[in-house]
């Protein structure tokens, strides 16, 4: 069963007079339990899609579900409701996450303000993320490192059916870094769906998928560490970066058939 699925996607920004697109035509299926690491470089649209996710943005065309539900027609009060029983969010700038005057352990509570409150559960995530001792302590008076893992576990305080991440480890070190995908991956097995957008390979190899953006569309997938171009609408391919050398974006190249598949050849100017 898939929780997630994207049809056609697309993003537009407006400010003032210009227009940045930063989606085009997204189509992707994220099945229920499965956590995908979100790659690609800067600017690619990553965030974006994490935004769209969680429903802070309306899609400019296109449709998403999550969990059967129309996230873009969704009126706001369902679409608040939903954010808060079966969405997690860590936004990139971990202050962004938290309430500055309020305590860990206040700031997990208010998260769970929607569903049952579960003390022994935002106990434990505490103890997870390493900050069993620093409950009481004001979530503005942290660490940047300290502040990203209290985000990982407000954002799983609901206990969400979809974790969306951004960049959760970018300010940890190693072995916090691994604690971090530990309680993803744990959370996975209890049934929460992750997507995690991460420039760290630790991330990306410990997570069941990678999905690339490049240019606003999905360009590539990888699982169980091989790596997949993606045949999009009106099948366009990408020739992923480390080929261009081969193929320069522009260049004509000439299609062999094969038993299964094509092959690419450059033509010869
Ligand atoms: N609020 C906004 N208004 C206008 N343009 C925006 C806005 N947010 C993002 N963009 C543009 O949309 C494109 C995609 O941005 P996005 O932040 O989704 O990329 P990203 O892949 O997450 O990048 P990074 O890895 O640097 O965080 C970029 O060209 C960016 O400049």
């Amino acid at each position: 069963m898939s929780l997630v699925r994207c049809d056609g996607v697309v993003q537009i920004y407006r400010a003032q007079d210009v227009e940045v697109v930063a989606l085009r035509d997204v189509d992707l299926t994220i099945a229920a339990g499965e956590t995908v690491a979100l790659l690609g470089p800067s600017g690619a649209g990553k965030s974006t899609l994490l935004w769209l996710l969680a429903g802070l943005l309306r899609p400019s065309a296109g449709r998403l579900w999550l969990d059967g539900a129309d996230l873009g027609r969704l009126d706001q009060r369902r679409l608040d409701r939903l954010r808060a029983t079966h969405i997690g969010m860590v936004l990139q700038n971990p202050a962004r996450n938290l309430i500055g005057h309020l305590s860990a352990a206040q700031n997990v509570a208010f998260a769970q303000r929607a569903v049952r409150r579960d003390r022994r559960r935002a106990r434990e995530l505490l103890g997870r993320v390493g900050l069993a001792d620093a409950a009481d302590r004001p979530a503005g008076r942290m660490s940047g490192g300290e502040q990203q893992r209290l985000a990982l576990a407000v954002a799983l305080a609901n206990a969400p059916r979809l974790l969306l991440a951004d960049e959760p480890t970018s300010q940890l070190d190693e072995e916090s870094g691994r604690r971090v995908i530990e309680l993803v991956r744990d959370a996975a097995a209890d049934g929460t769906t992750a997507v995690v957008v991460t420039h760290d390979p630790a991330v990306g190899e410990a997570l069941d998928r990678t999905v690339t953006i490049r240019d606003g569309r999905v360009g590539a997938e990888g699982r169980r560490g091989e790596d997949f171009v993606v045949v999009g609408r009106e099948g366009a391919v990408q020739v992923p970066p480390e080929y261009h050398h081969l193929l320069p974006p522009g260049s004509m190249a000439r299609i062999e058939e094969l038993q299964d598949g094509i092959a690419l050849r450059r033509a010869e100017p």
